[in-house]
């Protein structure tokens, strides 16, 4: 730690720790594990951007599979050259849709690896059992396809039917090589295939988009925890969403699926609480025939509103969440008029990396006037204001993915169902005590993750077991414990 605290720059610290990752692997996990606030923000978000963008010119060794076009036909051949047999997680992205930052191309590898060293640092998955892979189709960003030290395709994305091909070669090739339980969780795809690709293979691999499904468990358990702070119960809040992608569809379809569970109303009446703003503005019923696919649950009757200011004025949501990938978007207008109508309003500023944020911290607790309950997808500092001290939370999905694919490794689940996401929520909010609450947290620290992960992992197997699609029989008794004892822990062995 002292070597890494050296570098002042945070890309510094990230190729340091690479290259601790490739040289010394545990004693990476070591120092991830035991410096989890202070690192994430260098191996996961913001910094893991920077990275991705720069990917090419620090470029050392690859740390994941990559497959590309090139190898459309051999996929089989390319997964067996992956020196480990035994595969329990994959993270595999196509790059296109890289946090905030558009299509990077081949450098979304950062991605993978970043998630991976998440799973085993925070979820406990073996590190050996985690394979990165980046499906190369080509990038459409001109600046990448420029540059020099480019690492992919120099060719546009490929689309349609060639792209189609070579997803379903790849997802039968790892169903072949891996077997059945192996867990294939899509990151950052755009969204025009992440919908699709989802719902193609959720019935016949076992496979989860981290970006619509863990998004949606972790705001989910940052909303209900925040109830206790705020009052009222799910059902009587009204949500407004500045972006209706794939985070932003996913966490309105949860929360309406929750409400729909705990009131016993059909989900096609509790979506009618949830609205969504895209870049077109508000999305309505007289809009639904140029809709995408998932958008149309939300076109709700209503004028048209082209703004998302105009938007908070018609709506009056009590909560407010952006997940549009674009900053600056949570004006001083949007947070004062949502601060005029909530004595409480509860703000998510979700989009990563810290630069595309909908706002910052300070401008959520200032313009508030110290009244926002606050939460960002990328850490912010603590903020004085008025000589009192907000601790913003980080609301992000590193909560929820690595115990959640820690449930579904252990108990052997063959798919995910919307349900066991319900249970690492649920799970989630529970561990939001008090002491949290006081300081304003929505969220527990992430020095507790993996004491949470083990037991969203065990809430995860329960529910697993419950619908039937465990196949690791008998069901231990004690859960938690079973998913403590399965946990890597980078410790060496004692010789004698
Ligand atoms: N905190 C967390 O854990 C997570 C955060 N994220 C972040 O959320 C962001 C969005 O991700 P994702 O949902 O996958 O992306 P998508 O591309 O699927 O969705 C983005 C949405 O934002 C809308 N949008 C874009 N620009 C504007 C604008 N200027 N005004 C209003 N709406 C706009 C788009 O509109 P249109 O449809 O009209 O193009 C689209 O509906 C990213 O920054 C990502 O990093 C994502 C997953 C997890
Ligand atoms: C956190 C995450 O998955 C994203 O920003 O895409
Ligand atoms: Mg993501």
């Amino acid at each position: 730690m002292n070597n890494i605290r050296q570098y002042q720059v945070p890309l510094q610290k990230y190729m340091a720790l690479t290259e601790l990752q490739e040289r010394n692997e545990r004693l990476f996990y070591k120092l991830l594990i035991d410096n989890v606030e202070e690192l994430l923000p260098i191996v996961y978000t913001p910094t893991v951007g920077e990275a991705c963008q720069k990917f090419g010119s620090i470029f050392r060794r690859p740390q994941g599979l990559y497959i590309s076009l090139k190898e459309k036909g051999k996929v089989l051949e390319v997964l067996k050259n992956w020196p480990e047999r035994t595969v329990q997680v994959i993270v595999v992205t196509d790059g296109e849709r890289i946090l905030g930052l558009g299509d990077l191309g081949c450098q979304g590898m950062g991605i993978p690896v970043g998630k991976l060293a998440l799973y085993t640092a925070l979820g406990g998955v073996r590190p050996s059992a985690c394979l990165p892979i980046t499906i190369d189709v080509g990038t459409n960003n001109k600046q990448l396809l420029e540059d020099e030290f480019y690492i992919g395709l120099r060719q546009k994305r490929t689309t349609g039917k060639e792209y189609a091909d070579l997803l379903d070669e790849f997802m039968s090739a790892v169903k072949q090589n891996y077997g059945e339980k192996v867990l294939i969780q899509f990151e950052d795809f755009a969204n025009h295939n992440a919908f699709q690709l989802l719902e193609k293979y959720r019935r016949t691999h076992l496979v989860f988009n981290d970006d619509i499904q863990g998004t949606a468990a972790v705001v989910l358990a940052g909303v209900v925890a925040a109830l206790r702070l705020v009052g009222g119960s799910l059902s009587e809040h009204k949500f407004l969403f500045l972006g209706a992608g794939e985070a932003g569809t996913g966490i309105a379809e949860l929360i309406a699926l929750e409400i729909s569970k705990k009131t016993k109303t059909p989900v096609e009446e509790t979506r009618k609480k949830i609205w969504l703003v895209d870049s077109k503005g508000l999305i309505v019923s007289s809009r639904k025939d140029s809709l995408q696919q998932f958008k149309k649950p939300w076109a709700h009757e209503h004028e048209p509103i082209d703004n998302l200011l105009d938007a908070v004025k018609a709506i009056k949501p009590t909560v407010l969440i952006g997940s549009s990938g674009v900053g600056r978007t949570f004006t001083k207008e949007v947070i004062e008029a949502v601060s005029s109508f909530n004595e409480k309003p509860l703000i998510l500023a979700l989009s990563n990396p810290t630069s595309q944020s909908e706002c910052t911290a300070e401008e959520a607790y200032t313009w508030s006037k110290g009244r926002a309950i606050f939460a960002s997808g990328s850490p912010f500092d603590p903020v004085e204001y008025n000589g009192k001290v907000y601790v913003p939370g980080q609301s992000n999905n590193a909560y929820i993915f690595p115990g959640f694919g820690l449930g579904l490794v252990i108990s052997g689940a063959i798919r995910v169902h919307d349900d066991m996401l319900l249970a690492a929520s649920e799970s989630l909010a529970g561990e939001v005590t008090e002491e949290y609450f006081e300081k304003g947290l929505i969220y527990p620290p992430f020095s507790n993750i993996r004491k949470i992960s083990a037991h969203i992992a065990a809430n995860v197997a329960a529910k697993a077991y419950e619908l039937g699609l465990a196949t690791r029989l008998p069901r231990p008794e004690n859960l938690v414990k079973y998913a403590e004892s399965c946990m890597y822990s980078p410790v060496y062995r004692n010789y004698r």
